[in-house]
This record gives C-alpha cells, sequence and structure tokens, in this order.
C-alpha cells in the first residue's frame, strides 16, 4: 500500500480532478471532515501545504505532492520525482511603484514573505543586503503599511498585487506542484511507485 500525502487548500481540489483523470483515482475522494481516506491500495492523508515534504521526508508517507515554492523552501530531503504540471504560479519580487528606485540601486532591503529561505537565497545571491520579515499570510499589506520595502510571494493572476496597488519588480522563480518520494519508500516499494510513475510518463 502506498500512502500519498496531499495539500490541502488551493492545490487540492486541482490535484483531485488531475489524479481522477489519470484513472489514479477511480472516483472523487469522500473526505468530508477526514483526514485520512483509503481508495483500492492507496491511503491518502490531507496536511497542511507546508507539512508535505514533512511526512514524506519522515516515511510517514510514502509519496506527497507539493508546490515547487513549498519545496525550495523546506530544507526536506525527498526525491523529486516527477512535474505535475498543475499549480502553476511564479515566485516574485513586488512592492510599491515609487520604490521600483531603490529596489533597482540595490539598497538594503526590508522583504516580508512567507519564504524566508527563498528571500535570504535569492538577495545574498545577488549581494543585496536584507532584512528578512517573516509572515504567515496577507503579505502584500506590509508594503502599504510600511513594514517592508518589498515582498516575495506567489502571483497566480495577478490580482492580488493590482488591488492593493503593488507591481511586480523581478522573478525569482516559475513554480508547479511536484510528485516527491520517501528516499527508502523509493527503495522499498519500487513496483508500487514506478507503476504510478507509469501513468503519469505516459500523459
Ligand atoms: N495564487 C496562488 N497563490 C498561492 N499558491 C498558489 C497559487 N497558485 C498556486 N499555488 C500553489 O498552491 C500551493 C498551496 O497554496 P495555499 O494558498 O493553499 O497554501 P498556503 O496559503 O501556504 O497554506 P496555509 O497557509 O493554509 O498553510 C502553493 O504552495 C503553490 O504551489
Ligand atoms: O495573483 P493572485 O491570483 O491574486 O494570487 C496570489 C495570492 O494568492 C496567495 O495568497 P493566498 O490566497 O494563499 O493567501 P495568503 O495571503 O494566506 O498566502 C499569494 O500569497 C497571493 O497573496
Amino acid at each position: 500500500m502506498l500512502r500519498i500525502a496531499l495539500p490541502r487548500g488551493r492545490l487540492f481540489e486541482e490535484t483531485l480532478q488531475f489524479f481522477l483523470k489519470l484513472g489514479i483515482l477511480k472516483e472523487p475522494l469522500e473526505e468530508g471532515r477526514k483526514l485520512s481516506v483509503r481508495q483500492g491500495d492507496k491511503e491518502y492523508i490531507l496536511v497542511k501545504p507546508f507539512d508535505v515534504p514533512v511526512y514524506v521526508e519522515n516515511g510517514v508517507a510514502d509519496l506527497g505532492v507539493v508546490g515547487y515554492d513549498v519545496l525550495a523552501e523546506s530544507e526536506t530531503q525527498v526525491y523529486l520525482l516527477w512535474d505535475l504540471g498543475i499549480g502553476f504560479c511564479r515566485m516574485v519580487v513586488a512592492g510599491r511603484e515609487e520604490d521600483r528606485e531603490k529596489y533597482e540601486k540595490g539598497s538594503f532591503l526590508k522583504v516580508a514573505t512567507k519564504y524566508p529561505r527563498i528571500a535570504r537565497r535569492f538577495f545574498s545571491e545577488r549581494g543585496i543586503r536584507s532584512s528578512i520579515i517573516p509572515l504567515s499570510g496577507s503579505v502584500e499589506l506590509a508594503p502599504l503599511l510600511g513594514l517592508a520595502d518589498v515582498i516575495v510571494d506567489l502571483v497566480q493572476t495577478g490580482r492580488t498585487l493590482k488591488e492593493n496597488h503593488l507591481v511586480v519588480f523581478e522573478e525569482i522563480m516559475p513554480s508547479t506542484a511536484k510528485l516527491v518520494c520517501n528516499r527508502a519508500s523509493y527503495r522499498n516499494k519500487r513496483e508500487e511507485i514506478l507503476n504510478l510513475l507509469n501513468i503519469l510518463t505516459a500523459n
């Protein structure tokens, strides 16, 4: 049996539809408020996006679906098996148009973000001094209220930035959902995992 960690939230529905389309799920998951659902020879556990790599690294789940953004932020050791090509968004630096010059000059920056490691890495590779202010959400408020000069955050439609009068200064990386695997499971449950991978690679 394979245990697969699925991210609740934005990626959840899209992942279910994708798994249904490929026949990995035979029927919709009847989850209700249940956080663990068995279907056929697979068990799905429904967890917070940032917890997916944690469950997989620790071997509690054999596989997981996780946005590349979350994977790049986490320091977990898992195998990245496949790009599912769903959940596309971009990680960007954004701010108020009037702060663009300050950003382009490479001055010291206060950066608000849910992704402190990605942000720190990005600015240090550029040789830009920065102070990272970790937030849990609604990061677009930070430049508006003077908490930060810029944000590092995800953009999909661009609507949130627009409605808060912010603009993209620079793209850090694109992100899509990935299938990740526990390292021991990859050896011990190789056949089951390769069966699943075959379905993905054939589509
Ligand atoms: N517009 C978007 N904004 C955020 N994430 C998106 C967007 N589009 C796709 N995604 C993907 O969906 C994943 C989960 O996003 P979601 O917003 O549910 O997580 P979250 O807000 O970090 O979760 P939580 O705060 O509940 O822990 C992200 O890691 C990202 O890969
Ligand atoms: O470009 P858009 O399509 O507008 O999407 C981008 C927004 O979506 C995400 O926030 P989310 O809704 O996950 O809430 P959060 O503030 O809790 O992160 C992200 O952090 C942006 O705020």
